[in-house]
């Protein structure tokens, strides 16, 4: 569904990565990994259109995103993707049910009212009933889990998540991943750079940013047996 081609990002004379190649496809969960600071939340940025690469190419439903324009870039990231990030972006003085509707407002759900499919996605996050609180009143993890319910609502088609798990317990982190991957099983893709092994594991494909060029693996047998660099 996505190809990236080529890829390269360098600040200044500092190289971040180069020759990045790697495809995902309807379905996929894949994982991201490699030691802090190697680059992981920039390409993720990148695809998420978010920053410029300084070449290459990321090819969706053969055009190249990276060479959109304003309008395009807009719609592209309201229609097609789906961002889980380190810092939520939600509207913290707005109630969650708010923070929600603003994804109902753009995009209908696909079954029922808006006011049902908010109380199902809270429910679906473990927060049903908690959509009258305001954002800035609820716990990092909580917040987390609701910016995964607006994901649920927007359906997007590829889902970039940024360390999704960090702000969360055991417990958590298993229904988030849980979650990402039953969304996936509906046919979106889903990119996700975490340093958590138990996350990199539930992946299908394991990718590692490693002295500046990505290298991995779509098959996790060949993943498990040449472990990536811990991150
Ligand atoms: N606009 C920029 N200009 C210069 N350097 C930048 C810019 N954006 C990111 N960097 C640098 O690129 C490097 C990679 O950052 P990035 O956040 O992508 O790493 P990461 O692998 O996601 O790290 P972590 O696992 O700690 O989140 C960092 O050293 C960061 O300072």
């Amino acid at each position: 569904m996505i190809d990236i081609e080529n890829l390269s990002k360098s600040f200044d004379a500092r190289t971040l990565w180069r020759n990045v190649n790697f495809t995902v496809n309807r379905g996929e969960m894949l994982a991201l990994v490699g030691p802090s600071g190697s680059g992981k939340s920039t390409l993720l940025n990148c695809l998420g259109l978010l920053d410029k690469p300084s070449g290459g190419a990321i090819r969706y439903e053969g055009s190249d995103i990276t060479r959109f324009g304003r309008r395009e870039t807009l719609r592209f990231r309201r229609d097609t993707l789906g961002y889980l990030f380190q810092h939520y972006a939600l509207i913290e003085n707005a109630t969650v049910d708010e923070n929600l509707e603003v994804v109902t407002k753009l995009r209908r759900p696909l079954k029922g009212k808006a006011s049902t499919a908010i109380a199902e996605a809270l429910d679906r996050v473990g927060l049903a009933g908690r959509g009258t609180e305001k954002i800035h009143h609820l716990s990092g993890g909580e917040q987390q889990r609701v910016a995964l319910a607006r994901l649920l609502l927007q359906r997007p088609a590829l889902v970039l998540a940024d360390e999704p798990t960090g702000a969360l317990d055991e417990a958590n982190t298993t229904m988030v991943v849980g979650i990402l991957r039953e969304m996936s099983k509906d046919g979106c893709a889903v990119v996700i750079a975490t340093h958590d092994a138990d996350v990199r594991n539930r992946c299908d494909a394991v990718f590692a940013v490693h002295e500046s060029s990505l290298v991995g693996s779509p098959h996790p047998e060949a993943v498990h047996s040449h472990p990536a660099p811990a991150g």
